[in-house]
C-alpha cells in the first residue's frame, strides 16, 4: 500500500482539492468509509467550513459518480481504468468530476491541480492526466449526455450505481422513478439536524448555527456548518439526523415513564430521539450486537444527557420476556434510502436483500416476542427494497393474529407508501430526505 500522506506546503493546490484528492484514494484503495475519511482529512489539513464543503462536494460527488467517470476516462484515456495506476486514477475521476458535473469550477483549476496532485504520487502519469481532462474539459459532458439510460443496465451506467440496485428499482417501482431515484442519490443529501431537546430547542439552536427551523425538532443547514468539530456537538446539542428518520421515533411516540425496547440501536439517533420524546423519564433498554458501536451508542447518550438508556450487547435474534410497552426494530438493511448521504455505501453492498430479509424477520419477531398485549411496535428500514419492507411485515402479520397494522399513512399522509396506505415510504427524489419505511403495529390487549 503506498502512502497516501500529502506533502505538507501544498502549494498550487487548494486545500479542499487536496482533501478530496485524499478522500477519494482512502475510499478506493483502502475501504476506508468516506465520511470518516473526509473528517479526518479535513481535521488534518485544517480545512474551515468552507472548503470543507467543497472537499465534501468534490469528494463525496467523486465516490458517487465513480462508474460514470471510469466510463468517460476509458473512452478517452483508450485504456481500462484497472490499468491506471491507482493516484493517476483518482487525479483522474476527481478532474472529470468536476469538468462534467459542476458548473462553476474553471476548467484550469481542475486540470491544473489534479495535474499537480498526479505528479506528487505517480510523476510519470502526470501528462496522461494532462492529456484525458483537456478532451474531458471539451468532451465529457457530451460523452455524458449521450449514455442511454432506457434500460436497468444502462441507467446503472448513466447514474452510477451498481446494476443490481438499478435492476430491483427498475422492477419494483418502473423505469421513470427508479432513473429519478438513482439521480436523486447523486445529488447532495438535505443537511438536517435535530435539535435535542433534553437540552436545547430548534430556535435556539437556529441562533447559533446557520440553519433554518422546520418543526420544534428538526432544522436544515443554509450553508457550510462542520458538525462534528462544533461546540454543539461536543454539548450534546443536536444529532445530524434526516427528516425521515425522525420520523421513525415519531411513530413509535413513547411517552413518560414506560417502558421501551430499542433493538439494533447503534449509533444511537434514533434511541436518543425516544429518550428526547420521553423527556428522559423511563426506560429505554437499547441492544446492540457489536460491542464497539455499543460502546460508542454509551458515549453518545452520555453526551447527550440521555441518562434513561440501558445500553445492552446483545444479539437481536433472542426471544424475551413480554415486559415492554413499546419496540423499535430497526435491524440492518441494504441502506439504498441513504445512498446520497453515503457516498460509498451503492458500492459496498453485495446485492443480498434476501440474506438481510431473513435476519429483519428474525429480529421482527423477537421484538414482537417482548411487547406487551396493547402494546406498539415500529419497524423502519433505512431502504427501499420490498423484500425488506413490505414483505417482513406482510408475512409476519400473517404468522401473527394478535398483532395489526395502524394507519400511519394517516398521520404523515404525504410520505404514506404509494401501494400501501398504512406504511410509510419516503422517496429521496419525491421528498428531498432519506428513503425510509416505517410500519407501526399494535398487539391485541
Ligand atoms: C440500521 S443500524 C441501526 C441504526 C440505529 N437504530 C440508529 O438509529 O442510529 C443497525 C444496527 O444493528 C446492529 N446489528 C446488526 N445485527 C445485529 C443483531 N443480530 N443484534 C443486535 N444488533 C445488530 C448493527 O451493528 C447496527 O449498529
Amino acid at each position: 500500500m503506498q502512502n497516501l500522506d500529502l506533502p505538507s506546503g501544498l502549494g498550487p493546490i487548494a486545500p479542499a482539492r487536496a482533501c478530496a484528492y485524499a478522500v477519494v484514494r482512502r475510499v478506493f484503495e483502502q475501504d476506508a468509509w468516506a465520511d470518516r475519511a473526509l473528517h479526518g482529512e479535513a481535521k488534518r489539513l485544517r480545512l474551515d467550513a468552507r472548503d470543507l464543503a467543497l472537499a465534501t462536494q468534490l469528494s463525496y460527488g467523486t465516490v458517487q459518480r465513480m462508474a460514470t467517470l471510469d466510463h468517460v476516462i476509458e473512452r478517452l484515456a483508450r485504456r481500462s481504468s484497472k490499468k491506471l495506476d491507482a493516484p493517476v486514477l483518482a487525479a483522474l475521476r476527481l478532474g472529470v468530476f468536476q469538468l462534467t458535473f459542476l458548473d462553476r469550477v474553471p476548467a484550469h483549476a481542475a486540470v491544473g491541480e489534479s495535474v499537480e496532485l498526479a505528479k506528487r504520487d505517480a510523476p510519470r502519469g502526470a501528462g496522461l492526466v494532462n492529456a484525458v481532462l483537456r478532451r474531458a474539459a471539451r468532451e465529457g459532458r457530451k460523452i455524458v449526455a449521450q449514455l442511454p439510460d432506457r434500460t436497468a443496465e444502462q441507467a446503472a451506467l448513466r447514474h452510477s450505481h451498481p446494476e443490481w440496485i438499478a435492476r430491483l428499482w427498475f422492477d419494483a417501482f418502473g423505469a421513470e422513478t427508479a432513473r429519478a431515484l438513482m439521480a436523486a442519490d447523486n445529488e447532495p443529501a438535505e443537511p438536517s439536524l435535530r435539535a435535542n431537546t433534553l437540552k436545547t430547542t430548534a430556535e435556539e439552536l437556529a441562533l447559533r448555527l446557520p440553519a433554518h427551523v422546520v418543526d420544534e425538532e428538526a432544522l436544515i443547514l443554509d450553508g457550510p456548518f462542520d458538525t462534528f468539530g462544533a461546540p454543539e456537538w461536543e454539548q450534546g446539542l443536536l444529532m445530524p439526523q434526516s427528516r425521515a428518520a425522525m420520523a421513525v421515533a415519531r411513530a413509535l411516540a413513547p411517552t413518560q415513564g414506560e417502558r421501551v425496547l430499542d433493538l439494533c440501536a447503534a449509533p444511537g439517533g434514533k434511541t436518543t430521539h425516544l429518550a428526547a420524546l420521553m423527556g428522559d423519564v423511563g426506560e429505554i433498554v437499547a441492544v446492540e450486537k457489536h460491542p464497539g458501536r455499543a460502546e460508542a451508542l454509551r458515549a453518545t447518550a452520555e453526551r447527550m444527557g440521555a441518562t434513561i438508556v440501558d445500553v445492552r450487547t446483545a444479539d437481536a435474534t433472542h426471544p424475551l420476556e413480554p415486559t415492554f410497552d413499546r419496540v423499535l426494530v430497526d435491524p440492518p438493511c441494504s441502506d439504498l434510502g441513504t445512498l446520497a448521504s453515503r457516498p460509498d455505501a451503492r458500492w459496498r453492498k453485495a446485492g443480498r436483500p434476501e440474506a438481510l430479509a431473513s435476519l429483519q424477520r428474525e429480529i421482527l419477531e423477537a421484538g414482537a416476542s417482548a411487547l406487551k398485549p396493547g402494546g406498539t411496535l415500529v419497524y423502519s428500514t433505512c431502504t427501499i427494497s420490498p423484500i425488506e419492507n413490505e414483505r417482513v411485515v406482510a408475512a409476519f402479520l400473517a404468522a401473527h393474529e394478535d398483532f395489526a397494522a395502524t394507519d400511519l399513512g394517516a398521520d404523515l399522509p404525504l410520505w404514506k407508501h404509494p401501494t400501501m396506505p398504512q406504511y410509510l415510504q419516503t422517496f429521496p427524489h419525491r421528498d428531498r430526505t432519506d428513503g425510509f419505511f416505517v410500519a407501526r403495529l399494535r398487539r391485541r390487549a
